[in-house]
């Protein structure tokens, strides 16, 4: 099945910042997609963002996508690039299968999601939430093969954020598996309080007082 990827990206003069054009055809049919589908501003990376190069610990150990204390989760882990940019891994091991072999598709979402959260997180530093989340499955990904995903902040409209990634199969320019995009909305804290675990929040936020942790809870609590 052909499928051909296009991504144009301009400078709308001072209107907006990112305009990416997304061109994609399947079997002859065309549909031409904006991304993202609003104007955007640029991105306004936090000043306490971490630096190009710093790897990133989990903003919760029992998260499912980062944790160390989740037994069962992905254990992803993320590095910050040059720019508006992360850098993830995802090991696919058998837990994850869908088809014998093979990752299942709502993993690869999720590993995605955390990926795209990581970069809205980390960079903005805002608690922010996946209001959407779209996935393009090129390849299928193998258990034992690792997905090198690269997350980028495309652009911001008020609350809303924009970002999109690519996974590459078995090495950071190895062949792409998978392509999502992903609305964040950024909230606040009453989100977490309201609706989230209030003991799990308070040891959240007795441990971002320890010095070496205070990257936490500002991200997403
Ligand atoms: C470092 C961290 C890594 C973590 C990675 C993992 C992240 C996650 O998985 S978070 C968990 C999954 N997500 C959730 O549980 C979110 C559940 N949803 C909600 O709480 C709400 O619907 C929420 C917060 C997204 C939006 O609600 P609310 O705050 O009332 O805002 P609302 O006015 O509806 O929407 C804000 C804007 O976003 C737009 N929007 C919201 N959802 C969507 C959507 N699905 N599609 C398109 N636009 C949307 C709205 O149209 C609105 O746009 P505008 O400002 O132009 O009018």
């Amino acid at each position: 099945m052909p499928h051909v990827l296009l991504i144009a990206r301009r400078a709308v003069g001072h209107l907006g910042y990112v305009s990416a054009v997304r061109v994609v055809s399947v079997d002859g049919v065309h549909s031409v997609q904006q991304w993202p589908p609003v104007e955007t501003q640029p991105p306004q990376v936090h000043p306490k963002a971490p630096e190009q190069g710093a790897e990133l610990t989990s903003h919760y150990s029992e998260c499912f996508g980062c944790g160390e204390d989740q037994p069962g989760g992905l254990h992803m882990s993320s590095t910050i690039g040059a720019g508006h940019v992360v850098h993830s891994s995802f090991t696919v091991s058998a837990e994850h299968q869908g088809a014998p072999g093979l990752a299942h598709g709502g993993l690869l979402s999720c590993a995605f999601d955390e990926a795209l959260g990581t970069v809205v997180g980390q960079l903005l530093r805002k608690p922010a939430v996946t209001g959407k989340l779209e996935t393009d499955f090129r390849r299928p990904v193998p258990v034992g093969s690792t997905l090198h995903i690269t997350a980028e902040l495309d652009g911001t409209a008020g609350r809303k954020v924009y970002a999109s990634a690519r996974g590459h199969l078995g090495a950071p320019d190895g062949p792409v598996a998978v392509e999502a995009r992903a609305l964040f909305v950024v909230v606040d804290l009453e989100h977490f309080t309201e609706h989230g675990d209030q003991d799990a929040l308070k040891k959240l936020r007795d441990s971002a007082r320890e010095p070496e942790r205070t990257d936490r809870w500002d991200i997403n609590p």
